[in-house]
């Protein structure tokens, strides 16, 4: 386990493993985006680890390295046993098939041209089981069957023929198809309408309890990003600043930044308690700070009302506080 891991406690190997993830985009005249700097992660088997943070902090990238599309520039993922990183392309692709990954535009997801049964059957002739035609139809209508969609009305649709959550609907079908062991969903409600996110949430939560499928959550709402996860992982600025339980959460985290995220979410879900706490307000100077320069030290600390001269000097280590509870903040 580095300093930039997750504690899962459980015995067996994990299904997910990412340590010491670096991801730097080129951004013109010798400037670089720190997108992602060192997170890690463990994922176990039949888990959701959700990560949570404001737009921009690099969970889209983190989960794009998890799926190496692009590899990160630094780094190790295993997948179980397997080092994805450095592997060579055929068998990466080959490995890749084992972990499926849903986007957030099911629509532009979807090759606009193709029927939904060829779109489902997609994965699979490529990468599964999908050479022997002879059960074809019936293992499509199973699969459409499986996430809620009608067979006999939506196999011989296009996507622009069916509503956005119909299209995630087929989206999540042909993932499942290939039978993987992890599924990444980035920001996987947030284009459908607030009636329709309900519904695909319990099909991601249902879908991944019945087969003990792994899913890494990314999303920036709190309160939907809690309910599905097992555990939260929240970012910051390309750095993980907290990892705990989902249950219980809004007692037990400790973190600033993650309290202010919490204080954000209605009473009613938060409960009564963080509004009166000193650490929920943006800071002072409430001064965002860009990846392209990152603040020295603490990447939070131009927003933390918490924040010392420590916080601008030395970066807070990523440190267990208790079983399943890691925190990086020199003040907790
Ligand atoms: N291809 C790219 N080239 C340059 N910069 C990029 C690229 N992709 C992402 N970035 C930058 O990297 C940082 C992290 O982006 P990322 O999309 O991973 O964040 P995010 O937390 O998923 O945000 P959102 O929820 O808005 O998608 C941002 O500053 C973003 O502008």
């Amino acid at each position: 386990m580095t300093t930039a891991g997750t504690t899962t406690g459980e015995s067996l190997p994990p299904a997910l493993t990412a340590e010491n993830l670096v991801v730097e985009y080129p951004a013109g005249r010798g400037r670089k985006v720190h997108a992602v700097s060192g997170v890690g992660l463990e994922v176990a088997a039949g888990e959701t680890l959700g990560i949570l943070g404001e737009s921009g902090c690099g969970k889209s990238t983190v989960g794009r390295s998890l799926i190496q599309l692009p590899p990160p520039d630094s780094g190790t993922v295993r997948l179980g046993e397997v080092t994805l990183t450095g592997l060579a392309p055929a068998e990466l692709r080959r490995a890749r098939a084992r972990m499926q990954i849903i986007m957030q535009d099911p629509v532009s997801a979807l090759n606009p041209r193709r029927k939904v049964k060829d779109l489902v059957w997609e994965g699979l002739s490529i990468w599964g089981s999908g050479d022997d035609p002879r059960d074809k139809d019936t293992r499509i209508d199973a699969a459409l069957r499986d996430v809620g969609l009608d067979p006999a009305t939506v196999r011989d649709r296009r996507p622009h023929e069916l509503s956005g959550g119909q299209c995630q609907r087929v989206c999540v079908a042909r993932a499942l198809l290939l039978d993987p062991e992890v599924l990444i969903c980035d920001e996987p409600v947030s284009s459908l309408d607030v009636s329709v996110q309900a519904q695909i949430l319990n099909l991601l939560e249902t879908a991944t309890r019945r087969r003990g499928l792994s899913m890494v959550f990314i999303a920036h709402d709190v309160s939907v990003v809690k309910n599905i996860s097992d555990r939260v992982m929240v970012m910051y600025l390309g750095k993980t600043c907290e990892v705990l339980p989902s249950d219980g959460m809004q007692d037990e985290a400790v973190h600033p930044y993650t309290r202010l995220l919490l204080a954000s979410l209605p009473e009613a879900q938060r409960g009564p308690v963080a509004v009166a706490d000193p650490a929920v307000s943006d800071g002072p100077a409430a001064d965002l700070p860009s990846p392209l320069d990152p603040p020295s030290g603490c990447r939070f600390r131009t927003r933390c009302p918490l924040a010392t001269g420590l916080c601008s000097e030395a970066e807070p280590p990523l440190r267990d506080i208790r079983p399943g509870h890691r925190v990086a903040c020199h003040h907790v």
